[in-house]
C-alpha cells in the first residue's frame, strides 16, 4: 500500500496540529507529510493527490467523499489579528473585493458578512498579498495567514477581523479549518493527528521560539496568537458553528450544498 500523504497548513496557525507530524511520530501505516496554502491543501485532497489534509471549511462542500475529522481544527472565539477584511472605503461602499487565493473560508465568510451586515455584493477578483497591492485593484481585501499578521495595526484603513464580527454575530466560535481526509485511506491516521496535537502541547515551551523565528512574529505576539487567541480542540459548539456557516453560505449561493454528512464517524 503507498504511504498515506498528509498535507498540512503552512501558517502559523496550524503549527500546534502539524508539531508530531513534523517529528515523525510513529503510526500504523506509512504516512508523507508536507504543508501548502490552505485552498491547495483542498485542491490536493480532491484531486486524490492526498488522503489527508488541513482543510478549509469553507472548501468542504466541493470535496466529495471528503468527510471532516470532529475533534480538531483551527478556531477563534475573538480576535485573531490573522484574518482580517480591510477596506480604503466603509464597508458599505465596497464594490470589489480582493479575495486572498489561499483562502476557501474567510473569503466567504467576508461575502456572508458584508451582504448581511453591509447590504452589498462586491464582485469577487482572486488577489494575493502584499495587501497594497490587492487594494490597488480593488476597494477591500480578504487576507489571512502570515501575511495578514503583517498587515494588522496598518493606518488608515478599515479593518474588519472576521471572526471576532462571527461571533458578534452569530454568538458561536468560528473554525477556519479542519482535517479533512477520505475513507478509508485516511482513517488509519487518526490517532497520529491526536498525536501529533498532543505533541505540540508536550514540547510547546520549546515549539513556541521555533515557531516564532520560523514566522517572523515575535515570541510575545506568537504565545498570545497561539494560546488566547485561537484554540485547537473542537466540541459540540465548533461543530454546530461549522454547520451553521455552511448552511448560510448555501442559502447566499457562496458555496454548493454540501452531499452527505460533514463529519467522520
Ligand atoms: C486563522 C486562519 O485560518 C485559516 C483560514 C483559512 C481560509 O480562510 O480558508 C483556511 C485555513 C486556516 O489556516 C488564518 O489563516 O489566519
Amino acid at each position: 500500500m503507498p504511504p498515506v500523504a498528509i498535507v498540512g497548513v503552512k501558517f502559523l496557525n496550524a503549527r500546534p496540529l502539524l508539531a508530531g507530524l513534523e517529528a515523525g511520530l510513529p503510526a500504523p501505516v506509512p504516512y508523507t507529510f508536507s504543508v501548502a496554502e490552505p485552498a491547495r491543501c483542498a485542491d490536493l485532497l480532491r484531486e486524490g493527490q492526498a488522503q489527508v489534509g488541513l482543510v478549509p471549511v469553507g472548501a468542504l462542500p466541493q470535496l466529495p467523499g471528503i468527510v471532516a475529522y470532529p475533534n480538531l481544527g483551527i478556531a477563534a472565539r475573538c480576535e485573531t489579528t490573522s484574518v482580517l477584511l480591510v477596506s480604503r472605503v466603509p464597508l458599505a461602499k465596497v464594490r470589489v473585493l480582493a479575495a486572498h487565493t489561499a483562502s476557501r473560508t474567510s473569503v466567504v465568510l467576508a461575502r456572508l458578512l458584508l451582504k448581511a451586515k453591509y447590504g452589498v455584493a462586491p464582485q469577487v477578483v482572486p488577489a494575493n498579498p502584499p495587501v497594497e497591492a490587492m487594494l490597488a485593484r480593488a476597494e477591500a481585501a480578504v487576507v489571512i495567514g502570515d501575511p495578514a499578521m503583517a498587515v494588522d495595526g496598518a493606518a488608515g484603513l478599515y479593518r474588519c477581523d472576521l471572526a471576532a464580527e462571527w461571533m458578534a454575530w452569530r454568538g458561536k466560535p468560528f473554525v477556519f479549518a479542519v482535517w479533512g481526509l477520505r475513507p478509508p485511506a485516511g482513517d488509519a491516521v487518526l490517532p497520529l493527528l491526536e498525536a501529533s496535537y498532543r505533541f505540540a502541547r508536550q514540547h510547546w515551551e520549546e515549539l513556541l521560539p521555533q515557531w516564532a523565528a520560523a514566522h517572523g512574529a515575535s515570541l510575545a505576539r506568537t504565545r498570545d496568537y497561539l494560546e488566547r487567541r485561537l484554540h485547537f480542540q473542537l466540541g459540540e459548539e465548533e461543530r454546530q458553528a461549522v454547520e451553521e456557516f455552511l448552511k448560510l453560505a448555501a442559502e447566499s449561493g457562496l458555496v454548493p450544498q454540501r452531499e452527505g454528512g460533514i463529519w467522520h464517524g
